[in-house]
């Protein structure tokens, strides 16, 4: 592990019983970079996703998440992370703003601090007029776009996002992108799963899973070239056949 490597995985393994959903995975991230973590449904994403976020206990194997041990340091990794679940956790009957300031102050920020960022995050998501409404009333893609700020609101080292642009037109999952660019920009890594292979083509490496384990891992040219496929949808498609999981 080099001084630029900011999550470091070495043999990462979670069995449920006889189950192994995630079996010996190995690989690291650099500070900065746009990491994709795909694989069909059910391949083991989510549930080696949280043991990085510290909020399950693997069966074996080691990791390293901004300087810290998953297994002894759960709480620094979750002060250092930023993290949006496909359900994400706004709070419907809370309005906006609302929403921000609960979620700053869980992070312990000062009170001027949670001012100046909430005005800045209500002008980039021109929800300035609309800060005093409930976030129920919001368009999914709005509340998606305030679930990633809300997450990364604390500036932390690494974000995780698990499928952030389920179920939104083409156009608003740019403008999220766009906003994943601008987090990457100021420094904070971005771990990202999706099924779009649009946005696989966006991230500086992929890594493809395929029951359990990493099949390939490589930037999104590297794969096409290595297996002679035009698109990550190709890719995708000649990796994921293999599987015999199906989800559930
Ligand atoms: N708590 C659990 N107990 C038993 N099995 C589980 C548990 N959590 C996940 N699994 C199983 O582990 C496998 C991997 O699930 P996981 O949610 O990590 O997959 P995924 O790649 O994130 O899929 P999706 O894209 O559908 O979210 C699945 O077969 C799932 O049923």
């Amino acid at each position: 592990m080099n001084n630029d490597t900011i999550i470091s995985v070495e043999g990462l393994t979670k069995r449920f019983g006889d189950f192994t959903a995630v079996d010996s995975i190995s690989f690291q991230v650099g500070k900065g970079e746009i990491f994709g973590f795909l694989g069909a449904n059910g391949a083991g994403k989510t549930t080696a996703m949280r043991m990085l976020c510290g909020l399950s206990m693997p069966t074996s194997g080691k990791a390293s998440v901004a300087g810290f041990d998953i297994y002894k340091q759960t709480e620094e990794i979750k002060r250092n992370i930023g993290y949006m679940s496909q359900k994400f956790s706004l709070y419907e009957d809370l309005t906006v703003r609302e929403n921000i300031r609960f979620y700053a102050g869980i992070y312990g920020k000062t009170n001027s601090f949670i001012k100046e960022k909430t005005a800045f995050v209500l002008k980039q998501l021109h929800l300035e007029k609309d800060a005093d409404k409930l976030v129920r009333s919001l368009p999914l893609g709005w509340k998606q776009k305030l679930a990633f700020s809300v997450a990364i609101f604390h500036e932390p080292q690494i974000v995780f996002l698990d499928e952030p642009t389920g179920g939104v037109d083409p156009v608003t999952r740019r403008e999220f992108w766009n906003m994943i660019y601008k987090a990457a920009e100021d420094g904070i890594t971005v771990f990202v799963t999706t099924h779009y292979m649009d946005e696989a083509e966006y991230c500086d490496r992929v890594s493809i899973m395929v029951d359990g384990r990493i099949d390939a891992l490589d930037t999104p040219s590297g794969l096409k070239s290595n297996l002679k496929a035009s698109s990550m949808d190709e890719v995708f498609l000649m990796l994921a056949r293999k599987a015999k999981r199906t989800g559930d």
